[in-house]
């Protein structure tokens, strides 16, 4: 099999990573082409040492919140032909769960996440770098419902988390990355103009 083609697509929490994502997966899947999505969210770090009370302070939006060297490993490791041992992530209970998921490597690799265009020693792993540009009250807005109904969270923890870490985070690392992306794409994850772009590189790329 030739080296796989790894897409990184990133932005602020909220932008439209993941549909963006599982709208270009389903592209793929209608014509039965083989596509293996990892979410960086799956690296966070294990923090089963750590009191809760400890966890709910953490800075998830540092970089150093990720183990990117597994993250990193992990992609050589598919680049050889390898399978690997893909972590899984609770954010109820903000760590790992005991058990891994077996993947096995595939043509295309998509790769989503919020730090993934902000760590230089990850970007030469990368084919093609995306960056999801929406403006940070509508990610705000989005993040907010979501995380209440999906990640165990009140408004107010929303609130809160996001005056203290999520929004200057965003400014100190993910904002600067848009400038490594190859491409930038406006309106979310429904942007069906920039979907069928990408996707015809992708096939292009992978004849
Ligand atoms: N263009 C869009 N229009 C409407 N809702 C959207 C759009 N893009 C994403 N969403 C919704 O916003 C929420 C957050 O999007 P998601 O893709 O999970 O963001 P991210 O992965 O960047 O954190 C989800 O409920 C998703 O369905
Ligand atoms: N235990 C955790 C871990 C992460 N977060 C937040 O998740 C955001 C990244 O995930 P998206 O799917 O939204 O891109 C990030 O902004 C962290 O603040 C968390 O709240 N708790």
């Amino acid at each position: 099999m030739q080296s796989p083609l790894i897409i990184a697509i990133s932005g602020a929490s909220g932008s439209g990573k993941s549909l963006f994502t599982e709208n270009l997966l389903n592209a793929f899947a209608i014509q039965g082409q083989p596509v293996q999505i990892l979410r960086e969210d799956h690296y966070y770090r294990a923090q089963d040492h750590l009191p809760m009370e400890a966890r709910e302070q953490n800075n998830y939006d540092h970089p150093n919140a990720f183990e990117h060297e597994l993250l990193k490993a992990h992609l050589q490791a598919l680049r050889h032909g390898e399978p690997i041992d893909y972590p899984h992530y609770c954010f109820k209970t903000h760590t790992r769960l005991p058990e891994t998921e077996r993947l096995n490597p595939a043509p295309v690799i998509i790769l989503e996440g919020i730090m993934l265009l902000a760590r230089p020693e990850l970007l030469p792993m990368y084919d093609v770098k995306i960056f999801i540009d929406t403006p940070l009250d509508i990610c705000l807005m989005r993040r907010m419902m979501r995380d209440v109904k999906e990640r165990g969270r009140t408004i107010e923890s929303v609130a809160s988390q996001y005056e203290s870490t999520v929004k200057p985070m965003y400014h100190e690392f993910i904002e600067p990355s848009r400038f490594t992306a190859d491409v930038v794409v406006t309106q979310g994850g429904k942007n069906q103009i920039a979907l069928d772009v990408i996707k015809s590189h992708i096939q292009q790329a992978i004849q």
